[in-house]
């Protein structure tokens, strides 16, 4: 395991009190901040580009200290970089708040969905993270025509019964079998696929760039210090042997299960109710008939093909996504 605590801790320190610039970088890296908190690092020929992203919601704090970790590590020259790399602190404001949010949900508001939301905190960093990407991504070009990995890190608001699993944005390019083989190095439990695009930062990079990405679940949120992060040695190692160019650790678990999307349900007013308690956990299959949530006019039932329940959440703004319903997919596509 290879979390610096203490270089971490520094690194957090500085990102919440807007002094992360002052990082210094090994002479053989081309170091630039492109916008607060995001900062392209690139090596004489990198051999693929890489985007990792981390905070997104200001309360998901676990990614954000392996991401710091990564970055004391790269700056101390111990980490060694074969691609180009992209490291994102998505939303500096909400972690300094301890918030998934200050005005609205970043993560609904890509691919040009903040021009039309409220003008706010998301609203712009949204439009600003696009632009860096876009940057980043043009920079690359510059270095040929190179593999494009986008791996967004979040934690959950509830438990889940596969604790740590990937979302795939909804795509219409390849992912090839070496994308898969990352995730399975990550010792991930589940992989769903999404399948219809969404406002998401993964969706963004996916769709806008090409990028193979996915939205990584590392388990429950917690404030920052209070994270189990020998958890996620697994994902933090495949990461750090992607970004070496070296070769991914063999996979000790059983093979990851894959789900597919069935059905999103949208909140559409103040009257939605969920009837699933707080310690109901992500993944878990519902008996069929079961009504889930409802509103006015409209309920929402469990039915036997897509039973299982991810991310439902009762309290989220009108006009998003309250709960997903899952079903088992029998032919993933790699
Ligand atoms: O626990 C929850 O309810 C939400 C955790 C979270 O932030 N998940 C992401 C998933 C993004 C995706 O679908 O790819 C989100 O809701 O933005
Ligand atoms: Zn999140």
């Amino acid at each position: 395991m290879t979390f610096s605590a203490e270089k971490s801790e520094a690194i957090i320190e500085a990102l919440l009190s807007c002094r992360l610039r002052d990082a210094r970088f090994p002479a053989a890296l081309e170091a630039s901040w492109l916008e607060e908190g995001v900062l392209q690092l690139l090596p004489a020929h990198p051999t693929g580009a890489v985007v990792i992203s981390a905070g997104i919601h200001g309360n998901e704090t676990a990614p954000v200290e392996m991401l710091a970790a990564l970055l004391a590590s790269l700056m101390a020259g111990e980490q060694p970089l074969s691609q180009a790399l992209l490291l994102v602190f998505g939303n500096p404001p909400a972690l300094r708040a301890g918030k998934r949010y200050l005005h609205s949900d970043m993560n609904r508001l890509f691919g040009g969905r903040h021009r039309h939301a409220v003008p706010g905190n998301e609203s712009r960093r949204a439009a600003r993270l696009e632009q860096a990407t876009a940057a980043f991504f043009q920079r690359v070009e510059a270095e040929g025509d190179l593999p494009r990995v986008h791996l967004d890190m979040h934690t959950a608001i509830r438990g889940s019964r596969f604790p740590q699993f990937a979302l795939i944005p909804f795509h219409q390019h390849r992912y090839g079998a070496a994308f898969y083989t990352l995730l399975a190095a990550c010792e991930l439990d589940a992989v769903v696929q999404h399948t219809a695009p969404g406002g998401t930062f993964s969706h963004y990079l996916s769709d806008a760039f090409g990028a193979q990405s996915c939205t990584l679940e590392l388990g429950k949120a917690r404030p920052f210090g209070q994270n189990p992060l020998s958890c996620f040695a697994a994902v933090d190692s495949a990461i750090r042997a992607l970004l070496a160019g070296s070769a991914l650790p063999a996979r000790k678990q059983p093979p990851m299960r894959f789900f597919t999307v069935a059905q999103s349900i949208i909140k559409t007013s103040s009257s939605f109710r969920l009837n699933l308690d707080p310690s109901v956990e992500n993944f878990t299959q519902l008996p069929a008939g079961f009504e889930i949530a409802c509103e006015h006019d409209k309920s929402w039932r469990v039915d036997d093909v897509a039973p299982w329940i991810l991310f439902p959440n009762a309290s989220v703004a009108p006009g998003l996504r309250a709960g997903l319903l899952l079903k088992p997919d029998l032919s993933p596509q790699h």
